[in-house]
């Protein structure tokens, strides 16, 4: 059975049953847990975590580090080597380097994946003391506060309006409890729990069992109590949620593609190494172990290390800057990003609002209306956002305090029906000390206007005049174009009700308005700025009017020319909101359904799409978009839902973050491109060498040798400094440019391999082994003298163009002149070079076949080094002519 499957039946069972068999079933009562039977199910159930997966042991860990198809090979070819080389070798040519040298590869990139992996972990418990939010719970009797992973199945536990539900579970009592089930289902419609026992029906999905409650789902508004049915990784949200994110990337897939092309790269010419080799040379068991060695050098083996390294570097940076990267791959998507959808309050603006005016439909200045907006923020039980807050913010005005308390015992609660982002208002019922209801409604001006008949001014009630439309807007035009958020309050006396339906909220009287200062940030104009000059195009996605979002474009920048609204935005087919969404840059009056439209209407253009939002109504589209974003002031879900979270007020740092990502992702092609660049020139040279030598070119060892050098520079490239003209625009990755870059340069360095082959041969060779050529040498020693000459020759020439290589394809610019490399990666390659070039002088380079050469072969090689040089930087330049890019 499938874990979708049994985690139905085994949740599914408890909506049929009544509370009470629910606690005889998992042995709890009405009292909740004592403390041992807490620990008896935390043994049965485990905790209430992520982090600490039951199956993340060491073992596991080292598991993930060090098993991948790389490892795999490598290990099979090191074994291999080990019987060629050590077993069914003689005693006199049993050599166990190659084989030993392949084991520390497998031990080095394995070592520096773990030490990665627990670094991450690290950065991932950060995040959980940020988020996590306290419960409370019922145990022993007694409501207490505890963290939510000490939560344990059988728990009573009780929440209410602006919480995350924190596990899956039975409800037992509700008062108006709306829950958004975004976060698991998608869905940005708000639902309606009861505590009600269910009929059996069959078919019925579980999300829609109304007597259930999920983890990571949000409380729009109301209260809810239940029992704890599952916790941790055992929830339905649990089961969603990868026990690996690094599957799930566009990216990482292509990266692993490429690394699939090599490996069939390798497949097809190693053998015809080998075969030629064998053919012309006849000595089959050395052939096989050069073949071997040759695959291995060209296997991208540290790959995924860098790939990793990269990101964890990324998001390591970023944590200094106050950024949490909550997934290692939103890194790269911020460095592709090329579009960032905001919503406006507390994201462009600032997090909190100030109330400014209240007034009657003619725009004097009225306390009651304000009255009646207390009320209704006081007593409704949603998410109390921005607009609630800055009403209940009045009650601290001087001399006003008694007033507002007075109010509240004057007038009680008796019903709401709670806000959400659809419908754009809230009603509450509330009932006066004579035994009247009064049902109060605010929200939007459009939303209430529509279901108003008749207006209120000066305690007179009057019809609502034609062009009502018209005359509200006429009041408040002017403070929506100064960019004011502007909400309407409308009320009805409903005899002695002590219920309301959404029927009831028609033939409302319009009160008046509220208008709340809505500034925006500082930062926000300098952030915009910079957004588009690196080549983000910034875009306003909005549930607010059209008229207050075009003045905070104009205030901070975001070219207004085109605007859409929600209503437009349902008129137009999927094609045709394909092609304006690319010229608009305003949408406003948006429900959260459409802002998730817009967001993958733009990613279906092609565009990497990042969104910020900071609302229960941006949930659908953080989940949406390439990567979510939000800030700290947000609601935990919404923090939740996002890769990104942004712990500093000032939006700077989204720059920052953008930059950041587009330097994990240089580096990270660089990796490729130069590895897949020099590894692609080497095979060409090693099929020439092949054909035409009567030897081996380089021995296994060194070629070996030369793998590990460039393996422990790529160890250190994360760490590389990327050219600032690398950043100004978005990184995209496509492995057409691979090809090219692969074509354009691997035949540079083997052309130059070629040239050095013919000098060796025909040139040092002879002059230091008696004047003739190899095949005319009889003297054994000679010839063993001259193969020795030739591999030391070609190994130098090797090391030092691929390490040239590297320097030259980092940057577009002239290297070591323009653009310098970083420390480490400078040190290495120096320290590299001088050290590999001091073996062939000392005693110990016969071990790896390697022998001094005379200081005028130098000459040579700096002569090869400095043609190689301006070979590359012209064809640099071309091909930078011609793609535009390098990198
Ligand atoms: N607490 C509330 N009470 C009544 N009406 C509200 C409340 N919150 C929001 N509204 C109404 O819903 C509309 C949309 O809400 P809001 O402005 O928060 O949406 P948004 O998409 O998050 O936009 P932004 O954050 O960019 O302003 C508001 O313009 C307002 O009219
Ligand atoms: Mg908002």
């Amino acid at each position: 059975m499938s874990k979708a499957t049994l985690f139905d039946s085994r949740i599914k069972k408890y909506a049929y049953c009544k509370p009470p068999e629910i606690c005889r079933d998992l042995g709890t009562s009405a009292l909740g847990l004592s403390k041992e039977q807490v620990d008896a199910m935390r043994e049965r159930y485990g905790k209430n975590s992520f982090q600490e997966r039951k199956t993340d042991t060491t073992i596991q860990r080292l598991r993930r580090a060090f098993i991948n198809p790389f490892h795999v090979i490598l290990f099979i070819l090191g074994i291999v080597s080990l019987v060629t080389d050590v077993f069914m070798a003689s005693n006199f040519t049993r050599n166990a380097t190659t084989a030993l040298i392949i084991f520390s590869m497998i031990v080095i990139s394995g070592i520096i994946r773990l030490i990665q992996e627990l670094r991450a972990k690290s950065t991932a418990a950060q995040l959980d003391r940020l988020i996590h939010e306290k419960v409370t719970v019922r145990r022993n009797g007694e409501l207490r506060e505890i963290p939510g992973e000490e939560l344990v199945v059988g728990d009573l536990v009780l929440f209410s309006a602006g919480d995350r539900v924190p596990a899956d579970i039975r409800l037992t009592k509700v008062t108006d409890l709306f829950i958004s089930q975004a976060a698991i289902t998608g869905e940005s419609a708000i639902l309606e729990k009861s505590c009600r026992t269910l009929c059996y029906k069959e078919q019925e999905p579980i999300t829609q069992l109304e007597n259930l409650a999920f983890m990571a789902t949000t409380v729009i508004s109301g209260k809810g109590e239940g029992i704890v049915l599952a916790v941790g990784t055992d929830t339905l949200y649990g089961g969603f949620t990868k026990p690996d994110s690094e599957d799930k990337n566009a990216f990482q897939k292509g990266a692993n593609s490429i690394a699939w092309v090599m490996i069939r790269f390798m497949a097809v010419l190693v053998p015809i190494v080998f075969l030629i080799l064998g053919i012309t040379g006849g000595k089959w068991l050395e052939s096989f172990a050069f073949a071997l060695s040759v695959a291995v050098g060209l296997m991208p083996e540290m790959l995924p290390m860098v790939i990793t390294a990269c990101l964890a570097k990324g998001s390591l940076a970023m944590g200094k800057k106050q950024t949490i990267i909550k997934d290692l791959n939103a890194m790269q998507s911020f460095g592709s990003m090329d579009v960032l959808c905001m919503d406006k309050t507390g994201t462009l603006t600032n997090e909190s609002i100030l109330l400014e005016y209240y007034m009657d439909i003619l725009g004097n200045e009225n306390t009651e209306v304000l009255d009646l907006a207390y009320l209704n923020s006081s007593y409704h039980s949603g998410v109390r956002n921005p607009i609630d807050n800055a009403i209940l913010a009045c009650k601290s005005m001087p001399g006003r305090e008694i007033h507002y308390a007075k109010l509240l015992t004057e007038y009680q609660k008796e019903d709401e029906i709670p806000f959400d982002y659809t419908r754009k208002f809230v009603s509450t019922l509330v009932q006066d000390s004579t035994g009247n209801s009064h049902l109060i409604m605010k929200g939007d001006i459009a939303h209430i206007l529509s279901r108003c008949s008749h207006v209120e001014y000066r305690g007179t009630r009057l019809p609502m005049e034609k062009d009502a439309r018209q005359s509200v807007f006429s009041v408040v035009g002017e403070m929506l174009q100064d960019g004011m958020k502007v909400i309407a309050v409308a009320r009805k006396h409903v005899g002695t009700r002590r219920e309301i339906t959404p029927d009831d909220e028609k033939d409302m009287t319009l009160v008046g308005y509220l208008s709340f200062f809505d500034a925006p940030k500082q930062t926000a104009s300098e952030s915009v700025t910079a957004l588009k000059r690196l080549k983000v195009i910034p875009k306003i996605l909005t549930g607010d009017q059209a008229a207050i979002a075009l003045s905070v474009c104009r205030r901070v920048g975001i070219s207004a020319e085109h605007i859409l609204t929600g209503t437009q935005l349902d008129e137009m087919t999927d094609c045709e909101l394909k092609k304006l969404v690319e010229e608009t840059h305003v949408f406003a009056e948006l429900t959260p359904g459409q802002k998730v439209r817009l967001v993958s209407a733009l990613k279906e253009n092609g565009h990497t799409v990042g969104f910020l939002g900071d609302g229960v109504n941006d949930i659908p589209a953080l989940n949406e978009a390439n990567v979510g974003i939000s800030v700290d002031t947000a609601v935990d879900a919404a923090k939740d839902a996002a890769d990104v979270v942004l712990l500093q007020k000032d939006l700077n740092v989204l720059e920052q973050g953008v930059l950041e990502g587009r330097k994990t992702f240089t580096n990270m092609l660089k990796y490729i491109k130069i590895t897949a660049s020099s590894n692609f020139g080497n095979i060409f040279s090693i099929i020439c060498a092949s054909a035409f030598l009567p030897f081996l070119p380089m021995t296994s060892i060194q070629i070996l040798l030369l793998n590990l050098l460039y393996d422990t520079l790529c160890i250190v490239l994360p760490w590389d400094n990327v050219d600032e003209e690398e950043i100004l625009s978005p990184r995209d990755w496509s492995g057409k440019t691979l090809k090219q870059f692969m074509l354009s340069f691997g035949p540079i360095s083997s052309l130059f391999d070629i040239v050095t082959f013919l000098f060796l041969y025909y040139f040092l060779c002879p002059a230091l082994c008696g004047g003739t050529t190899y095949l005319q040498l009889t003297d054994p020693s000679l010839k063993l003298q001259y193969a020795a000459l030739f591999q030391t020759g070609w190994f130098l020439e090797s090391m030092w163009t691929q390490v040239l290589i590297l320097h030259f394809l980092r940057t577009a610019k002239i290297p070591f002149l323009q653009s310098r490399a970083s420390a480490p990666v400078v040190s290495i390659t120096l320290v590299g070079i001088l050290a590999f070039t001091a073996l062939t002088f000392t005693s110990g380079a016969s071990l790896f076949g390697l022998t001094k050469l005379p200081l005028w072969y130098f000459a040579f090689l700096l002569l090869v080094a400095f043609f190689y040089m301006l070979l590359s930087s012209v064809t640099k330049y071309f091909y930078k002519n011609k793609y535009q890019e390098l990198i």
